[in-house]
């Protein structure tokens, strides 16, 4: 299938410089001396040692490390789908860690929003239901539905398949609806687990261009899990995870994406980790 590339239109540069002002000093993301066991007596894995980090509200932050390091373990820590053994987990300021069923149905509905490397839309739904029922879970005036789902898949360049079916779909354009359900409900975080892991070169560039907007122009906080050095390039920053454990950050600051990923290669050789050569 061949698939029509719309750029992502940008609306509000500087919103995330913006949304951090409007914060101060305060993170959106707070991840305070996590411990994450698993196993018993016999066979214990320490997933997670010690860790800790915040994200600043309108940051884009990669998460790499090599095969087993715990990135995926630390991702569902703040996704809530894990628990940490010991530490604190605050969302705005909110701990997390502690929150029981309904609460956490509730916060993961109205705080967060998901990318997952393999779409997971609803197969009977088309784009614009799958994006519309992120906000009518939420409980959205039916009037605001429609014009929500709209501007956001304008803003993300998918209005054109809003009728389809995610099957009628091509991958990429699967993952920018993923991504569009993602922010309509305007989260506080959104976590993205190798959200390009799936998808050729093409789609892959086109849906972290749509991520990289959807950060500088709507101002979205997002954790990402990666093992693609080329996907991290377009974030602001990386941190590295070895052993369960913070062991490096990169800022990617006023440099270059390209002059990013040259940075991010030298870690990630490093740490002995699977490097892609794309740039
Ligand atoms: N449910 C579980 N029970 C026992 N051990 C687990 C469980 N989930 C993960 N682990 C272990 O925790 C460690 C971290 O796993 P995790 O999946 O977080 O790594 P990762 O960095 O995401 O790896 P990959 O890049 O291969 O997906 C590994 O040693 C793994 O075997």
């Amino acid at each position: 299938m061949t698939e029509v590339y719309a750029t992502p239109q940008p609306s509000a540069v500087g919103r995330a410089a913006a949304m951090q002002a409007a914060h101060g000093s305060e993170s959106m993301l707070s991840v305070r001396q996590i411990e994450k066991v698993y196993g018993n007596r016999d066979s214990i894995t320490h997933a997670l040692n010690n860790v800790s980090f915040d994200v600043m509200p309108g940051e884009f932050v990669g998460i790499m490390g090599p095969s087993g390091s715990g990135k995926t373990t630390l991702l569902n820590c703040v996704a809530t789908i894990d628990t940490v053994t010991s530490g604190h987990i605050l969302v705005d300021g909110r701990d997390i860690t502690g929150l029981r069923s309904r609460a956490l149905a509730k916060f993961r509905r109205d705080d967060l929003g998901f990318i997952f490397q393999d779409s997971n839309l609803l197969d009977t739904l088309t784009g614009f239901e799958n994006i519309a029922l992120a906000l009518t879970v939420k409980g959205e005036p039916t009037g605001q539905v429609k014009p929500k789902v709209d501007a956001i898949a304008a803003t993300l360049g998918v209005s054109e398949v809003l009728g389809k079916y995610p099957y009628q779909m091509s991958g990429g354009q699967r993952q920018r609806i993923a991504a569009a359900r993602a922010m309509v409900a305007d989260p506080k975080l959104v976590l993205a687990d190798e959200p390009t892991g799936a998808l050729d070169s093409r789609s892959a560039t086109v849906m972290l261009e749509t991520l990289s907007m959807m950060n500088a122009s709507l101002g979205a906080t997002i954790m990402m899990v990666t093992h693609d050095s080329y996907a991290a390039s377009f974030a602001n920053r990386i941190l590295f995870v070895k052993d369960g454990a913070v062991f490096n950050e990169i800022r990617k600051g006023d440099t270059s994406r390209k002059d990013f990923f040259a940075r991010i290669m030298e870690v990630v050789t490093f740490l002995g980790g699977d490097v892609r050569d794309a740039c």
